[in-house]
């Protein structure tokens, strides 16, 4: 069975409103997510939080930077929460995790228990990032797949796939189809951070960049069709 780390951005999760979670949308993402379990895919997922906070943004306010990435973590486990649920009502077993104990709300990642959950065909959906500040979800998301054996990192994310500058503020930016680790590092291609590139490099794991919101997407990547970049050695 393919194992495979979905890393969520929090951002998908807004749909068209401009901050917070909107409940159609992370229920369109569940059901195609719990389609691709259905036929045999065993998915760990961790979510982002930029749809609710960034440390980065709060510590430019004037707050200091520690407590800022744990509001940050914070904002991650109320996405695990959401994505779970909705994973639960697409009809498959979903279980959130945080890095953080909070045991009246979700249950304290360890990776024996979420690779027990993974082979029993549940879906773990991990939150609270790495449990410390100064990292990102995208770092959580390359750790979670070297620890619980993940065959790729797939970026669900608001582009398709990495391209020699942000799309988003550059129109004329054009798509990379394959990337090494070395190269989205020596071009400073931002579309992970730079630790997560690392990480996955040393642990040899694929990571694939794709765009969340075209129908279908996750299946046709976990089949290797479709619009993505993959970065790899
Ligand atoms: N070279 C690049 N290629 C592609 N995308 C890039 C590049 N540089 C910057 N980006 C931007 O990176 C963004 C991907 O980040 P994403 O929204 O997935 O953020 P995240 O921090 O991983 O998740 P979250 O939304 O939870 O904070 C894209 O929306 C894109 O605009
Ligand atoms: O291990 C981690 C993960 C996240 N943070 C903080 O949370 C926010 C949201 O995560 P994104 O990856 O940006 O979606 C991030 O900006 C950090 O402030 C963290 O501190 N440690």
């Amino acid at each position: 069975m393919t194992r495979v780390l979905l890393k969520l951005s929090g951002e998908a999760l807004m749909g068209a409103s401009p901050f917070g979670i909107d409940l159609p949308t992370t229920r369109e993402y569940a059901r195609e997510i719990a389609e691709c379990a259905r036929d045999g895919a065993s998915i760990a997922i961790v979510v982002g939080g930029g749809n609710i906070f960034r440390g980065m943004a709060g510590a430019a306010k004037g707050m200091d930077r520690a407590s800022a990435d744990y509001m940050g973590m914070l904002a991650t486990v109320m996405n695990s929460l959401a994505v779970a649920q909705a994973l639960r009502d697409a009809g498959v077993a979903a279980r959130p995790m945080s890095a953080i104990p909070m045991e009246s709300i979700c249950e304290t990642y360890t990776r024996y228990r979420a690779d027990e959950y993974l082979k029993s065909g549940e879906i773990v959906v991990l939150g609270g990032g790495t449990g410390s500040p100064f990292f990102t979800t995208d770092s959580t998301a390359a750790l979670r797949a070297a620890e619980l054996g993940c065959s790729a990192i797939l970026k669900a994310t608001q582009v398709d796939g990495v391209y020699d500058s942000d799309p988003k503020t550059n129109p004329a930016a054009t798509r990379f189809e394959t990337l090494t680790y070395g190269e989205v590092l020596a071009r400073d291609l931002r579309v992970m951070d730079s630790a997560a590139i690392a990480l996955a490099r040393d642990s040899g794991i694929p990571i694939i960049v794709f765009d969340i919101h075209r129908d279908g997407a996750l299946a046709d990547v976990l089949a290797g069709r479709g619009r993505f970049t993959r970065v790899a050695g």
